[in-house]
């Protein structure tokens, strides 16, 4: 795994940020339109809030969540709620996000349609991920009810899924196009962390859902 240690946290959301522009911009030289996908969580802020300052084709771009909890846009919970107040700001405002939640009860109900619309976006060009001391990463979680199905080759696109660590039911991007995703970085903050990542290495993909990225994956970390 390439693995990138950062002396502290606004140095590494800077430099992140500024990778991740760098390969969008050479991606829209090449392409149409390029798909952006980003975790939600509490890590991410800063780096949305430095992207979404930066100078590019926006409106090329198609931003797509990795999961999101099934809560309501108004709660704190949301990780839609969060790329549209952290993300879409300002110059990148003008991208499009793809919508990974609907208001019905279940996620089951919704997820035909919100399949499509991440199958029109694929593959990922630039892929952020985070990732949880439990090892899990987008909601691909350790115990997870589908998680099996989740992390085979020939898995839908995107899945609803349950598990007890998650709290409220999950829809998430599947293993393969997360291995699909031309540039892969994983972002993550503190000495638990790191530690969980060093056990994920040696662990089996049920065990330590991450491993699924680990080999084409850039970690960032930072203290
Ligand atoms: O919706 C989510 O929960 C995320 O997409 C998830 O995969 C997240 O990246 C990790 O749980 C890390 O979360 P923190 O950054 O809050 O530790």
């Amino acid at each position: 795994m390439n693995f990138v240690a950062y002396a502290d946290r606004e140095m590494m959301m800077l430099a992140l940020a500024d990778r991740i522009a760098g390969e969008l911009r050479q991606a829209l030289e090449g392409e149409g339109r390029v798909t952006l996908s980003v975790p939600g969580g509490t890590t991410p802020g800063p780096v949305f809030d430095i992207l979404s300052g930066v100078e590019l084709d926006w409106a090329r771009v198609d931003v797509l969540l990795n999961d999101e909890r099934w809560v309501p846009e108004t709660s704190p919970r949301s990780n839609t709620a969060l790329v549209r107040a952290r993300l879409l700001q300002g110059p990148a405002a003008a991208a499009h996000l793809v919508p990974l939640h609907a208001p019905t009860e279940a996620p089951e109900a919704a997820l035909g349609a919100l399949a499509e619309g991440v199958r029109a976006v694929l593959p990922i060009r630039v892929l952020l991920l985070g990732m949880g001391e439990d090892m899990h990463t987008a909601s691909l979680f350790p115990g997870a009810d589908r998680l099996a199905e989740a992390l085979a080759p020939e898995a839908p696109p995107l899945m609803a899924l349950r598990a007890e660590a998650a709290g409220e039911p999950r829809i998430t991007l599947t293993a393969p196009v997360l291995r699909d995703a031309m540039h892969c970085h994983i972002l993550i903050t503190g000495a638990a962390k790191r530690a969980a990542l060093d056990r994920a290495a040696k662990l089996s993909e049920a065990e330590a859902p991450v491993s699924v990225v680990l080999k084409t994956a850039t970690i960032h970390w930072a203290p």
